[in-house]
């Protein structure tokens, strides 16, 4: 087998920024263009598993299919790049994710963008975006975050669900691990005595797109079970975006200092019976607000498109 791999000849490697069962995660420059990119090194999944659907489907959303400009004649054509194809069922799903992925031009400002993905000595690598200024879940770890600070992250958040789910994909894992942070480019990083949420340095993105699948999808691949809902252990996929709005409810009330989240037993169930324990700080607006995104009927729950629009997140007289 070749030891030439293209992680080592295309980037250097800055330092390990994340480690899991998944494998490891990486902050690397690119040799040719300068920047900074975050790459996931995992191992392989056996063809067929569960770990190789995800592979793929991380690989498939929003990349397959990119809108390009002619340098000859200066026409703007749809050019389609497609890994090559995996033998087995995973093909078939491929294809029905290729389907959707058609859908899918350019990047969104709220979810992390992909670059490139490639297979090395039994690992597959993906090459993400990389945001500097760490995890939700990080960032929760220092402390509840300020009212303020969790609109921008509704805000934020529901937009680059309005996103995905106007593409009739849903994500189907948000947590707090798989959002992450940018500071605003250019503007000074409040350093740490500053009150880092002043002016609200922070734009927050959603990433890890390996449980993401179609609406309409017959399979779906379970999340983090603290933040699943009822009805998708229960096999009612009718309606997975309100599923993305449950586990992001249930993120955005442990970002407010109302966690841990009960991975089962009676307080798991009691959440899903609708009743959120109580927030010593937030509004009371904001509190009904969260309890209605964690309404056991799902068509309570508002889509990401409502929540976006909510007069909590632009009040009154605000640009
Ligand atoms: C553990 N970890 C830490 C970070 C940096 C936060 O400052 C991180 C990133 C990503 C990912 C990631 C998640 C899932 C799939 C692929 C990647 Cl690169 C994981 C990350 C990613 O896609 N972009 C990241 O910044």
């Amino acid at each position: 087998e070749s030891n030439i791999s293209r992680y080592n000849v295309e980037f250097i490697e800055l330092g390990v920024i994340g480690r899991g069962e998944f494998g490891l995660v990486t902050r690397c420059v690119n040799k040719l263009d300068g920047c900074v990119y975050a790459l996931k090194r995992s191992l392989r999944p056996v063809a067929g598993s569960a770990a190789e659907r995800a592979a793929l489907t991380e690989q498939r959303q929003f990349a397959l299919v990119t809108r390009c400009v002619n340098k000859l004649d200066g026409c703007v054509y749809a050019l389609k790049r497609s890994l090559r194809p995996v033998a087995g069922s995973a093909a078939e799903r491929a294809a029905l994710t290729e389907v959707y992925a058609h859908a899918v031009l350019g990047k969104h400002a709220h979810v992390v963008r992909y670059y490139s993905a490639w297979a090395e000595d039994d690992h597959m690598i993906i090459q993400n975006e990389y945001c500097s200024g760490g995890s939700l879940q990080q960032m929760m770890e220092k402390g509840p975050l300020p009212e303020s600070e969790l609109l921008l992250l509704m805000a934020h958040v529901a937009d680059g669900l309005a996103y995905i789910h106007s593409l009739q994909l849903v994500h189907m894992d948000v947590k707090p691990g798989n959002i992450f942070v940018c500071s605003r480019e250019g503007e000074p990083a409040a350093d740490s005595d500053d009150d880092e949420y002043a002016a609200n340095t922070h734009i927050y993105k959603i990433g890890d797109l390996g449980h993401v699948t179609c609406v309409s999808s017959p399979r779906v691949e379970e999340g983090d079970c603290r933040y699943l809902t009822r009805e998708i252990i229960q096999e009612d996929l009718a309606h997975l975006t309100k599923s993305d709005i449950f586990a992001f409810g249930l993120t955005l009330f442990e970002a407010a200092g109302g966690g841990p989240l009960p991975k089962n037993g009676p307080a798991w169930q009691s959440i899903r019976d609708g009743i959120l324990p109580e927030l010593p700080n937030v509004s009371r607006e904001f509190y009904q607000l969260l309890t209605k995104m964690i309404d056991p009927d799902p068509n309570q729950r508002p889509s990401a498109s409502r929540l976006r629009k909510h007069p909590l997140l632009h009040p009154a007289g605000s640009k």
